[in-house]
């Protein structure tokens, strides 16, 4: 099964908005990129402009709801101190869907998120993520807890777990539409009955085009060329060092070099960090340490991080197939309408019921 999502970061107001498309077998979104560049301090003094990626997601959405779902499905199940959830991977990125349409507040602490989370002592995932009341008219709202507590603005293989889930949840047929906000922007599914995915770009304001790539950023005693980007999320994406462009990214340890990059001093929010190994300008690898969950098998927003910042070191064309951990995703960053497609699956796991 798979979906592709849409990575949506808008630079300004949420007033715009995006459109995902999502089918059984693919969901695409289209987002416009924009650049702006960020100033940030490095260790050295030397300020230099980073570039953040705003993306917007337009496109729409098919879905195919389950042809089972039914009214008295477990997601009805409302036993009080327990918490039902549905355990949802994109690419072995997983994740603790909740029903939380009824309440603004997240029926699962960042603390107890952590413990959901644990893989040993409890249900193992990623992140949770909470289907919520919309808000400024929209449908629903998606919020995130890392596995570490911390709550990102965005997460690209999550939005596809989470328009599969309220598919589910809302037992969709035919022709619909909603839309999500999310702590980047907004992203409005629209499913089309005949299984086209439509696209209805978002204009996102111009930026300044600045943007800076290959910066050099002294880590851990080396000096990495690295290329920052934000899919609403922060994400620096690097292919190697000064001395060596040709990183071999299964002979990294991440566990080590990883958290010297999320908590570097350059990064007031932390970051993701994307390692990447070049196999030809249509077939990158990738490695990533997550800001907030450590090495995944899979980063949707990171793979398309990965991708703008290889255009933009002219290493690689705009359609690319990302390898990661996990298996791939297919991202597109169009020239037509400058916005990123990303291809890739959301399966269902299981279904489960926890005491809080
Ligand atoms: N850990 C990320 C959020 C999840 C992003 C990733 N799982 C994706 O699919 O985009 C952060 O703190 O920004």
């Amino acid at each position: 099964m798979a979906i592709a999502a849409a990575i949506t970061a808008p630079l300004t107001t949420p007033s715009h908005r995006s459109l995902s498309s999502i089918s059984a077998n693919t969901i695409r979104f289209a987002s416009p990129v924009t650049l702006q560049s960020n100033n940030l301090k490095f260790a050295a003094g030397r300020a230099i402009q980073c570039p953040s990626f705003r993306i917007s997601a337009a496109s729409s959405m098919r879905i195919e709801a389950p042809e089972n779902s039914s009214s008295d499905s477990f997601l009805d199940r409302k036993e009080s101190g327990f918490v039902h959830f549905v355990k949802y991977h994109g690419l072995g990125n997983d994740f603790i869907l909740v029903d939380n349409r009824d309440t603004t507040e997240p029926k699962v602490s960042p603390d107890q998120a952590v413990k959901l989370c644990d893989r040993n002592f409890g249900i193992g995932a990623d992140g949770v993520i909470f289907a919520m009341p919309g808000v400024n008219g929209t449908d629903y709202t998606m919020r995130i807890f890392n596995s570490d507590g911390s709550e990102p603005e965005m997460c690209g293989n999550g939005i596809r777990c989470l328009a599969k889930f309220i598919a589910e949840l809302e037992n969709f047929h035919g022709k619909k539409s909603f839309t999500i906000h999310t702590g980047a922007g907004l992203i409005v599914p629209e499913i089309q009955d005949d299984g086209k995915a439509s696209d209805v770009p978002t204009k996102l304001p111009p930026n300044r085009d600045q943007s800076v790539v290959k910066s050099r950023l002294d880590v851990d005693g080396r000096a990495w060329n690295v290329t920052c980007v934000s899919m609403g999320n922060p994400h620096c994406v690097t292919f190697g060092t000064e001395q060596s462009q040709d990183l071999q990214v299964d002979e990294l340890n991440l566990a080590d070099i990883g958290p010297k990059f999320e908590h570097h001093e350059v990064f007031p929010a932390r970051t993701n960090t994307e390692f990447v190994q070049v196999f030809s300008p249509t077939h990158l690898k990738m490695r990533v340490w997550e800001r907030g969950a450590g090495e995944t098998l899979a980063c949707g927003t990171g793979a398309c991080a990965v991708v703008v910042a290889a255009v933009l070191e002219g290493r690689a064309a705009r359609s690319c197939t990302v390898d990661l951990p996990g298996g791939p995703l297919d991202i597109e960053w169009s020239e037509k309408d400058n916005h990123v497609y990303m291809t890739g699956p959301a399966e269902v796991v299981f279904y489960g019921s926890v005491p809080l």
